[in-house]
């Protein structure tokens, strides 16, 4: 192991649950069979650059380690379990290693990991032990835990995206959006006053601004993108209170401020809140910046989820795929991939604001506590449906909004962006089943929506939906579908969005949706 050993941590027997966090190294230990005693672990190293890692293990009087040269990016993940010891490879940096101690913890789920050329030597069994975990130069570990989920591409387009001021004017002129802030924050001086605060993510800095004249003492306003240099600008050009702003270039991921703060401000809201993925950029700034028992705006995000019916809609993108079905297309037979073409069409997401006469259930809440949530927690969210619809109809699929609440301690205040409420950049979000299922006046529909996160900063939504039979004998009906949040489709948003005359803040067309980092799915998206 190269470098001089800078963290060190001892883990001793019988803790049931730790955890360290070294910048952006974790480690973390379990007692996965309740028992209280040791069994697994895992070093995450946040990195690009080569971490080592020394594990000394003391058993009594004797002891053996294991230099982990690197950790290039990966997690180690050390298990101690029956018997004899080996180390274990899965994949180019995932590693688990096994050392023989207790009788305890036999992970078969872990069985199918090729076998890793580095052996600890002679462990004897018994029961007490010391696991001593070294880390060499965790400092060159920095920089990194934000690269490491996100596909760089991505992360290019989308900075450079929120780096131009036209994107920033679409957000503040949201007015719903921008102005719930403003009050959220000015309505609650209180919790700002004489307060440090850390705006994740700054943009032009005007949640920054608001903070300060909330009465903030200092705010950090930290910003990824060059838009950083024009939150500055504005900070220098507020005197009286823009002073107590000091603006910070760089990802949360990276950046180290002077002091942990009292107050955490953010909007890292993407369609559906979670598209994007910056919530959990949210929840990494409370994870190493907020002071214990501090305060967050917003506090808390619903996510809300009914049963449609919308016969225009399911029409409109049959009719989309409708040019695959030419035969003589410039001489050439195209029909071939019609079905192919509806397929795609029902992948997308529509976003757009629809009319609220259009549900035919009541909405299904998933609370996001940002105070509690942990960030794995954000890359799989299941949300288990149940409805009762209100009238005959064609269930089409599922429509989604959210809200947000800031949690004053003077005065509590929603942010919505349902369907039938003044509209939100944000607007709705349908998944239309290419599918669709008929209901009766009371139709239970059951299903799940599960949103799974992908490193193009957004996520896949699985969602199925059944209905029971209504009678012995009936069809029992049963749907499923895939969209990905990415690539939506933005449908009449123009008519609605008042920024749409200006043709740099229209909404995105279709064909730039690719999966990849384009500036246009931000544009209704963030
Ligand atoms: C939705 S915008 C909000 C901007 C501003 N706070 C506002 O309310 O108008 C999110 C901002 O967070 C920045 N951002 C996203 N992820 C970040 C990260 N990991 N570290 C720092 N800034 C980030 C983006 O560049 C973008 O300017």
């Amino acid at each position: 192991m190269s470098g001089q050993p800078s963290e060190t941590c001892t883990l001793e027997q019988n803790a049931s649950r730790r955890s360290f966090t070294y910048d952006n190294v974790w480690i973390s230990t379990v007692a996965e069979d309740g028992s209280g005693e040791l069994t697994w672990g895992a070093i995450w190293a946040s990195s690009g650059e080569k971490i080592g890692a020394k594990l000394t293990l003391a058993v009594e009087s004797q002891q053996s380690s294991l230099v982990v040269e690197r950790i290039n990016d990966g997690v180690l993940l050390f298990e101690l379990s029956p018997s004899k010891e080996s180390v274990y490879k899965m994949g180019p940096t995932l590693f688990i290693l096994k050392i023989g101690l207790k009788n305890k913890g036999a992970h078969s789920h872990r069985e199918d990991f090729q076998t890793y050329a580095a052996r600890f030597s002679d462990v004897p069994a018994a029961d007490k032990f010391l696991l001593t975990i070294e880390m060499a130069s965790p400092e060159k570990a920095k920089h990194d835990w934000f690269q490491k989920k996100t596909d760089q591409g991505s992360a290019q387009m989308y900075f450079h995206y929120y780096g131009t001021l036209q994107h920033q004017q679409n957000m503040l002129q949201d007015y719903i959006r921008t102005g719930t802030y403003y009050s959220a924050f000015l309505n609650n001086r209180v919790d700002f006053e004489g307060q440090s605060v850390l705006d994740v993510g700054a943009g032009s800095g005007i949640l920054s601004l608001f903070a300060a004249q909330a009465g903030a003492r200092k705010v950090y306003a930290v910003e990824a993108s060059d838009m950083a240099k024009m939150a500055r600008l504005l900070a220098e050009q507020n005197p009286g209170y823009g002073d107590s702003i000091e603006v910070v270039q760089g990802r949360i991921e990276e950046i180290q401020v002077a002091e942990k703060v009292d107050v955490l401000v953010s909007e890292p809201i993407g369609t559906l809140l979670v598209n994007e993925r910056m919530l959990e950029t949210y929840i990494y700034a409370r994870d190493h910046f907020l002071k214990q028992g501090g305060k967050m705006f917003p506090r808390l995000g619903r996510i809300h989820v009914a049963a449609f019916s919308d016969e225009i809609l399911y029409n409109e993108l049959y009719g989309k795929a409708s040019f695959w079905l030419q035969t003589n297309f410039y001489g050439t037979n195209v029909s071939g991939l019609h079905s192919e073409a509806v397929k795609q069409y029902f992948q997308q997401v529509v976003v757009d604001a629809f009319d609220p006469s259009l549900l035919v259930s009541a909405s299904v809440i998933k609370p996001v506590d940002f105070a509690e949530v942990s960030e794995d927690e954000l890359y799989n969210i299941e949300i288990p449906l149940r409805f009762t619809i209100m009238h005959p109809c064609i269930v089409h699929g599922v429509a989604c909004w959210f809200d947000v609440f800031f949690d004053g301690s003077t005065k509590g205040e929603w942010l919505s962006t349902a369907p039938g409420l003044p509209i939100t950049h944000w607007f709705q979000l349908r998944c239309v089943m290419e599918t669709p299922l008929w209901a009766v006046a009371g139709s239970e529909v059951v299903g799940t929506l599960r949103l799974v996160a992908h490193a193009f900063q957004s996520y896949d939504i699985h969602a199925t939906l059944e209905v029971p039979p209504i009678a012995p004998g009936q069809p029992h009906q049963k749907v499923s579908g895939l969209w990905d949040l990415k690539e939506p489709y933005y449908r009449q948003v123009n008519s609605w969005w008042p920024g749409a005359a200006q043709p740099a803040q229209q909404a995105p067309n279709p064909s730039q949706q690719d999966r990849g980092p384009e500036a246009g799915a931000m544009d209704a998206g963030s």
